[in-house]
């Protein structure tokens, strides 16, 4: 495993370069995994997986979206596609994508299945780590890994298929087998992971659901109201907010910070423009701290876990989010944003 520096921080990173996926296809041979569940994560690991020629399986409630998508996809009922506790039976290597909230409502109907020396793997940290909440609690002589991609299902079978990677990060939770780690790194370039980062359960869970309330999309989409609001609020069009608050980001100042970072982006920038905004960058950051320690305290006392998986024993759960989110695309700058984008040049 490659030592890479970070800053000045080493750490343990798993290349394609050491791990390739003909390792990985010889370490998994005698494996059947079967991929549980077929929302997002589900598809884009399911589909890779297949892609890359590893026997798999997918188990999913029938009658369900998910059962039908599962099969415009390509999985045949009774042949690659099964119920849950079927495919459970089958699989040496559970991939448990059922949703967070699912996975604790299944996990009566699936540990009959987790038999001595089987892999029990996840996406995320959740379930494990706030065991107290979930009830969670693998049986002792199975191995228990992680893999978790860091960006959208979506995303990881886009990349795949443009014969790219998405990073993901690694931990193992349980080695019964003495082979955990193997199977785990197998597992990870098997999905299409680039590179892989090692992690334990616990931060892989408190870092994403902080990065996810936060920067990655609660604080952004925020941000993004905010600024907007100003804006109107100051008599400027919907159009020149929404280009100075959303669209200038995305399509220009974004690509150039993945590119090469935020000196980057500045440098290529007006001078007007680098001087007010290191100042304010500043001030954002010194307000915005406080709110930051508050989620990560948030995330860390479980109270985060706790709210979502209430609100996913809600009944009409799905329904109330769809009004969510369609009360945000309602709203006039996302609408805005419909027909900004409808004005890209091709
Ligand atoms: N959405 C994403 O791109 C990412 C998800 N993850 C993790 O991957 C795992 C899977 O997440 P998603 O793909 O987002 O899940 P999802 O919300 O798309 O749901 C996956 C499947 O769970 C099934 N399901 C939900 N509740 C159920 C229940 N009570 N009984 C039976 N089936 C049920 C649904 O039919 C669906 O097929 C989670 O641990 C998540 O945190 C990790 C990285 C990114
Ligand atoms: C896509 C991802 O990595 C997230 C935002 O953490 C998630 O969907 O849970
Ligand atoms: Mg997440
Ligand atoms: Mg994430």
């Amino acid at each position: 495993m490659a030592k890479l520096k970070f800053g000045t921080v080493e750490e343990t990173v798993v290349t394609r370069e050491e791990f390739p996926l003909k390792k990985a296809l010889e370490t998994l041979k005698n494996e059947t995994i079967a991929v549980i569940g077929y929302g997002v994560q589900g598809p884009g690991q399911a589909l890779n997986l297949r892609d890359n020629g590893f026997n798999v399986i997918v188990g999913q409630r029938q009658a369900s979206k998910s059962w039908d998508k599962a099969l415009g996809d390509g999985w045949v009922a009774d042949k690659t596609l099964f119920s849950i506790e079927e495919a459970c039976e089958k699989a040496s290597v559970v991939m448990y994508l059922l949703s967070d909230a699912g996975q604790i409502d299944q996990w009566k109907v699936i540990k009959p299945f987790l038999t001595a020396g089987k892999l029990l793997y996840f996406s995320h940290g959740f379930g494990v780590t706030y065991k107290e909440q979930t009830n969670i609690i693998p049986p002792k002589d199975i191995d228990v890994v992680l893999v978790a991609p860091k960006g959208s299902g979506t995303s990881l079978r886009r990349l795949f298929v443009e014969g790219k990677g998405l990073n993901s990060s690694y931990a193992i939770f349980q080695d019964a087998t003495g082979q955990a780690l193997e199977k785990a790194l197998a597992l990870g370039i098997g999905i299409g992971s680039g590179y892989l980062f090692e992690t334990d359960f616990r931060k892989e869970v408190y870092s994403d659901l902080t990065g996810e309330r936060g920067m990655l999309m609660g604080a952004l989409a925020g941000l993004f109201e905010a600024q907007y609001n100003v804006l109107r609020k100051n008599g400027h069009s919907p159009s020149e907010a929404f280009n100075e608050t959303v669209e200038e980001l995305t399509q220009s100042l974004m690509p150039l910070v993945a590119e090469k970072g935020m000196d980057w982006m500045f440098a290529n920038t007006s001078t007007t423009a680098q001087r007010g905004a290191l100042d304010w960058k500043n001030k954002f950051r010194d307000l915005n701290t406080p709110l930051f320690e508050d989620l990560y305290a948030s995330v860390a006392s479980g109270k985060e876990a706790a709210i979502v998986i209430e609100a996913n024993q809600k009944e009409n759960y799905r329904k109330n989010l769809e009004l969510e989110l369609a009360e945000i695309n309602a709203s006039e700058l996302w609408q805005a944003g419909k027909t900004v984008r409808e004005l890209r040049a091709k």
